[in-house]
């Protein structure tokens, strides 16, 4: 994609700028080296190939999101009745979702901060957004004029880039207001495989409430697989939007060599994976606090976080201008006003450090980081 020569207008579009770099810390997605057990899936692709030719793809797909939602204690999902859509990511599940509620509502309260293109797409569908503060969303009941004014509150859980996790007694809790008020609740759980906090069983949760939901999960953020990835767009029974109809706009269906594939990761997940993601994580981000530690005026924002990135918050400096020098050193992190969509001067002082690369890579990052803080 080619960019203009400005500041890029919205996150990915700085994240582009990083792909192509030795050091990219930017995007939240999967790039640290395959582990032994991930590297013997790979292996097997050529026979996941040939049993996804000779088997049907709804045996493969059941099979994946079985093996996939299990993994991450989800065990209530609902596996029948096609209320699970597999689409090519995250973002395509979240288009349709947009695209379906626009039928029915004009407004939608969005948690805030959050990733961009979240609210660029729900905007582009002609949606007014409005601002749900992290700290209320968690605090407690949500105040009523503000449910009586959309027709959905969405929720990222774990949130992108805070980490903060939404706890099984606000799920419940929210998802009875949003009963009530007869307002769907949309969750956005990308980032829940880093988390155990988020491994609750979500799914037993909304449907006990009774209210009207969507829940879009994404395989994308876990494993290195090189993009191939699964975002599912998972619904309630009762919860009356054109979401099939849409999709059916947008696809036919997903790779079952894709869904194959995340099944047999999913799988090593189950058999350790998982654990020692959660440990490779953490020991990345104490790479990057332990070398920033003595930094004057810096501070991590989110000491609670476990997701695959780690919001720096740079005291009086400002992330803008330590992104430009990070990048005269061939090192790319993620300045953050985009992710406070509503307010951006809210994050002028933060940069986003992106945990699911080489340690190496996070320690040359942390190396580079800290003498450019030095020197301001
Ligand atoms: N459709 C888009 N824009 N994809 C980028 C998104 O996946 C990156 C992300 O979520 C993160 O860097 O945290």
């Amino acid at each position: 994609p080619v960019l203009a020569a400005t500041t890029p207008g919205n996150l990915t579009q700085f994240e582009y700028l990083a792909l192509n770099s030795p050091l990219n810390l930017s995007d939240g997605h999967a790039r640290q080296p395959l582990t032994p057990g991930q590297s013997r899936v790979v292996d097997e692709l050529p026979e996941l190939w040939a049993d996804a030719v000779k088997r049907p793809v709804e045996e493969i797909e059941r099979q994946a999101c079985r093996t996939y939602f299990e993994m991450l204690g989800q065990h209530s999902y609902p596996a029948d009745d096609g209320r699970v859509l597999s689409c090519y990511s995250s973002s395509v599940a979240m288009e349709i979702f947009a695209r379906s509620l626009a039928t029915a509502a004009d407004a939608i309260a969005l948690v805030h901060p959050t990733f961009d293109n979240i609210p660029d797409i729900l905007r582009g569908v002609g949606l007014r957004l409005v601002p749900l503060e992290e700290d209320v969303l968690h605090g407690g009941d949500l105040p009523v004029e503000l449910l009586r004014s959309v027709g959905s509150v969405f929720v990222t859980t774990p949130n992108n880039p805070t980490g903060r996790v939404l706890s099984e007694e606000r799920l419940r809790a929210l998802a009875a207001q949003c009963a009530e008020h007869d307002v769907v609740l949309t969750l956005d759980t990308s980032f829940r495989g880093f988390d155990t906090r988020a491994h609750y069983d979500h799914y037993a949760v909304l449907e006990a409430s009774g209210c009207r939901w969507v829940v879009i999960e994404d395989t994308g953020k876990l494993w290195p697989t090189l993009e191939l990835k699964i975002g599912f767009l998972v619904s309630s029974t009762n919860v009356g939007l054109p979401l099939a109809k849409i999709y059916s706009d947008i696809l036919l269906g997903v790779s079952p060599l894709v869904l194959s594939m995340v099944r047999r990761f999913a799988e090593d997940g189950i058999g350790g994976g998982l654990v020692e993601l959660h440990r490779f994580i953490a020991g990345n981000r104490a790479i990057l606090r332990d070398r920033l530690a003595d930094v004057p005026g810096v501070t991590f924002t989110d000491l609670d976080s476990r997701v695959s990135v780690e919001r720096v918050h740079l005291g009086e400096r400002l992330g803008l201008d330590v992104w430009s020098a990070l990048r005269e050193h061939n090192v790319f992190a993620l300045p953050c006003q985009q992710f406070h969509w509503a307010r951006p001067e809210e994050g002028a002082h933060s940069l986003r450090v992106a945990l699911s690369r080489s340690p190496s890579a996070v320690a040359q990052a942390a190396e580079a980081l800290r003498s450019v803080l030095l020197a301001r």
